[in-house]
């Protein structure tokens, strides 16, 4: 039986069970070693085919349903599932089906469903042409799903969905002269002045990179510093800085920068990244909470959240999480926006932002904050590129996955420009 092709899909099967079964995220898989034995092309295949799976996967379980009588194990599902979506990206059926009947014939727990994998995604291969393409866009789980319908409603949320499935373009954030980069990329340069390139290229291999020029930055992240203005000389505290993104933004536009996480690891990388793009912050390993510096003209608080977000380049995140920490995290963002207050001078301003789809942890948070803080205010936004539609009630701004479908979407995020006190 050929097996050609076996190492990356049974390293992708690997990383599958890791996220559905065992609820890790593939950054923690693949930052944890799980791919290091295999070669650089391997590496990169493992990894596309586990994306591709877990993106697809409620279209592969709606194709393999009518072949299976009851459900099978969830590692014996992850291979059919991942068979399911190579054949119906293309790939030649039979290496497929050897390759996944090899992989659960390698664990005796799962041995005796060899014969089962063979015949369904046999089934699966002799379907109609088209009959991937008629199935349902994927659909986020109910936990995810029902709180969305319920805060954007369902036409909504099917857009986010499909915006989901489509993935996620290439944005940079550049030091200057956007149309001159977007012009030397390929790319173009989007209405609120991120330029967005090509997917599918080598990003350190490409012109500016070494140089320092740009970084690699969604166009909706990098909206709360553009909605802070003129920043040039300010004193800004960045809470919650790694890996820095946002720290380069407002370095780059002349602020002085102190930036603090938690996360030594993390840390390091906001370090690297100031290094290739030449720009300074002073960078504290710190809990933001006990952080007591005080007399900030800004502190930027991008705060942990549920990264909900973020799901159109993380399709791990619905397969991995279920929501039960978010109460948590939820809490957290509370604590945080109130000692940032303490570190603002009177009159400061506080951006708080998160790359969440859920309100809890953007729009009522800033409603709540109103509420505990006398003299606290919502300064209006304004932007290039600002979208009234993208306004909100309490006076922020919402961006989502379904916005901006004409040039490829963008992330979800939330951010709101507090001004405290004078
Ligand atoms: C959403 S990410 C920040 C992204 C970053 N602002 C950027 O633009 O690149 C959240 C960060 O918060 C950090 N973090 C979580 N809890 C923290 C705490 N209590 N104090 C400081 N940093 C914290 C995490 O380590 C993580 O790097």
């Amino acid at each position: 039986m050929s097996t050609t092709g076996l190492a990356p899909r049974l390293a992708a099967y690997h990383l599958l069970n890791a996220v559905t079964i065992d609820g890790r995220l593939l950054s923690e898989e693949i930052g944890g070693g799980a791919l290091s034995r295999l070669s650089p092309e391997d590496r990169a295949r493992a990894q596309r085919l586990a994306i591709s799976t877990l993106r697809a996967a409620d279209r592969a379980d709606r194709m393999l349903k009518p072949f299976l009588q009851k459900r099978p194990p969830l590692s014996v599902r992850n291979a059919m599932r991942l068979g399911t979506v190579e054949i119906w990206s293309g790939e030649a059926a039979h290496g497929v089906v050897n390759a996944c009947v090899e992989i659960v014939g390698r664990d005796k727990k799962t041995q005796s469903m060899k014969g089962l994998v063979n015949a369904v995604l046999r089934k699966v291969a002799a379907e109609r042409e088209g009959a991937w393409d008629r199935l349902p866009i994927p659909r986020l789980p109910d936990w995810l799903r029902l709180p969305m319908i319920e805060a954007w409603g369902k036409p909504a949320v099917t857009g986010m969905e499909a915006a989901h499935y489509a993935g996620a373009p290439l944005d940079i954030t550049v030091k200057s002269d956007a149309a001159g980069w977007a012009e030397k990329l390929g790319g173009q340069v989007l209405p609120t002045g991120t330029v967005r390139i090509p997917v599918g290229v080598q990003v350190s291999g490409l012109p500016g990179f070494e140089d320092g020029e740009w970084w690699v930055q969604d166009a909706a992240a990098a909206l709360p510093v553009k909605a802070l203005g003129n920043i040039e000389g300010l004193n800004i505290l960045d809470l919650c800085a790694a890996p820095g993104g946002k720290t380069m933004q407002l370095a780059a536009a002349g602020a002085k920068v102190t930036a603090v996480d938690i996360s030594p690891s993390r840390l390091d990388r906001v370090q690297e990244n100031l290094e290739r793009t030449k720009m300074k912050a002073d960078l504290i390993d710190a809990d933001a909470l006990v952080y007591d510096v005080e007399g900030f003209d800004v502190v930027l608080l991008d705060a942990p959240c549920s990264a909900t977000g973020t799901i159109r380049r993380h399709p791990d995140l619905p397969h991995a999480k279920d929501g039960s920490e978010f109460g948590d995290l939820i809490a957290l963002q509370t604590e945080l926006i109130d000692h940032a207050l303490t570190l603002l001078k009177p009159g400061g301003r506080l951006v708080f932002c998160t790359c969440s789809l859920l309100p809890d942890e953007g729009e009522v948070q800033v409603e709540e904050a109103l509420e505990r803080h006398e003299g606290l205010t919502v300064e209006k936004p304004e932007f290039e590129g600002l979208d009234p539609a993208w306004l909100t009630e309490e006076g922020g701004v919402r961006l989502r996955p379904d916005y901006w479908a004409e040039f490829g979407g963008m992330d979800g995020f939330y951010l709101a420009v507090l001004t405290k006190a004078a």
